[in-house]
């Protein structure tokens, strides 16, 4: 018997992190091979245009698995019956604009949105905010939604988990797939903290193969500071490899880790590893059916606690600055 098609609601849908996400999301790469889709995009009005141009072409793609394509520039209508959302869409931070002003314009963005999930998402909704300030843009949505059970509200570190996975993959000289278990902790920004110290690489301890001084010199800053390379280089934010993390984020969720491994989100935190309750904060996690847990137990050294709490300050800051604005 046919499915009943997965509704997939996808803000920002005309920007170029859409036009690489919503080809791989209608030919079955975010939920997998048997789940048919129907996508439900999101658009200010000036874009609305440019978004039908895309549809156009999802059209002429004919994926067998995309049951339909509807254009809205109406939150309350575009997240109606929602079971899976990708929050893209987000206020960029232009010169001479203070942080302040940047958590202004994403609250005036994250607030509504947050309140039309809440008033018309399915039951089992799941949220993934990849828009920056992707953590504090998720709290703003998380706690405009208060009939939605907040873990459900996660925010994206996978780019930087898989950014890290590549870089020591190069060091070592050996594939991706051969490292297991690695983090990424606190927010998506160049306070992140990528973990090695628990991961292994062919089963062995990844942490035994590389120096401290390279971690701290060159892996480190390297994955945290990507973001702004890639911009650097090609003019515009990363779009192709960050619609990638979040097929990955969205399918891991819902389709669960592989035994032997974890991966990394941001979610409300339960104050595991003195992370404050409620910020939404990058952890390791386990998921199977549909859920995440968070990977308990870890023992952390004065490196690792030393760079999570500086990632966490800053969240709790962002936290503190969108409290004040009464966006929260
Ligand atoms: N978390 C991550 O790892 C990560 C990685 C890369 C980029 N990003 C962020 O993702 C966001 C999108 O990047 P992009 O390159 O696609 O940007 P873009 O400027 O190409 O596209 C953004 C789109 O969002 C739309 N938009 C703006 N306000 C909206 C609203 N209220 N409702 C619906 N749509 C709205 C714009 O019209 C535009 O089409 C940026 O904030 C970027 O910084 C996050
Ligand atoms: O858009 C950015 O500022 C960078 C982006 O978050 C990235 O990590 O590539």
């Amino acid at each position: 018997m046919a499915r009943t098609p997965v509704n997939v609601t996808v803000t920002g849908a005309a920007g170029q992190i859409g036009y690489a996400l919503l080809f791989r999301i209608a030919s079955g790469q975010l939920l997998g091979p048997d789940t048919p889709v129907k996508l439900r995009l999101l658009e200010i009005p000036q874009a609305v245009k440019a978004a039908e141009g895309t549809a156009m072409e999802l059209a002429d793609a004919a994926f067998p698995l995309l049951s339909g394509v509807d254009i809205f520039d109406d939150p309350t209508k575009a997240f109606a019956g929602a079971n899976v959302a990708l929050l893209v869409g987000a206020r960029p931070r232009t010169a001479g604009m203070e942080r302040g002003d940047l958590l202004q314009a994403n609250g005036g963005i994250f607030k509504p949105q947050g309140a039309a999930i809440n008033a018309g998402a399915a039951d089992d909704i799941k949220v993934l905010v990849v828009g920056n300030p992707a953590n504090t843009n998720a709290l703003i949505a998380q706690t405009n939604a208060p009939d939605v059970p907040a873990e459900r509200f996660t925010a994206m570190t996978r780019l930087d988990h898989n950014r890290a996975l590549s870089q020591l993959s190069a060091k070592l000289g050996v594939g991706v797939a051969d490292i297991k278990k690695l983090t990424i902790w606190g927010n998506h920004s160049a306070t992140q903290y990528p973990d090695v110290f628990h991961a292994e690489v062919a089963g062995k301890p990844a942490a035994d193969q590389v120096d401290e001084k390279w971690l701290a010199d060159e892996f480190i800053p390297t994955v945290a500071k990507r973001g702004a390379a890639i911009i650097a280089a090609r003019g515009a934010s990363s779009a192709a490899s960050a619609a990638s993390a979040a097929i990955d984020h969205v399918y891991t969720w819902v389709n669960g880790t592989a035994a032997g491994d974890w991966t990394s989100m941001a979610i409300p935190s339960d104050g595991s590893y003195g992370v404050p309750a409620g910020l939404i904060s990058s952890f390791p996690v386990v998921t199977k059916d549909g859920a995440y847990e968070i990977v308990q137990g870890l023992e952390l050294n004065e490196f690792s606690r030393t760079r999570i709490d500086a990632s966490v300050a800053e969240l709790a800051e962002e936290r503190d600055a969108i409290r004040s604005l009464g966006l929260v």
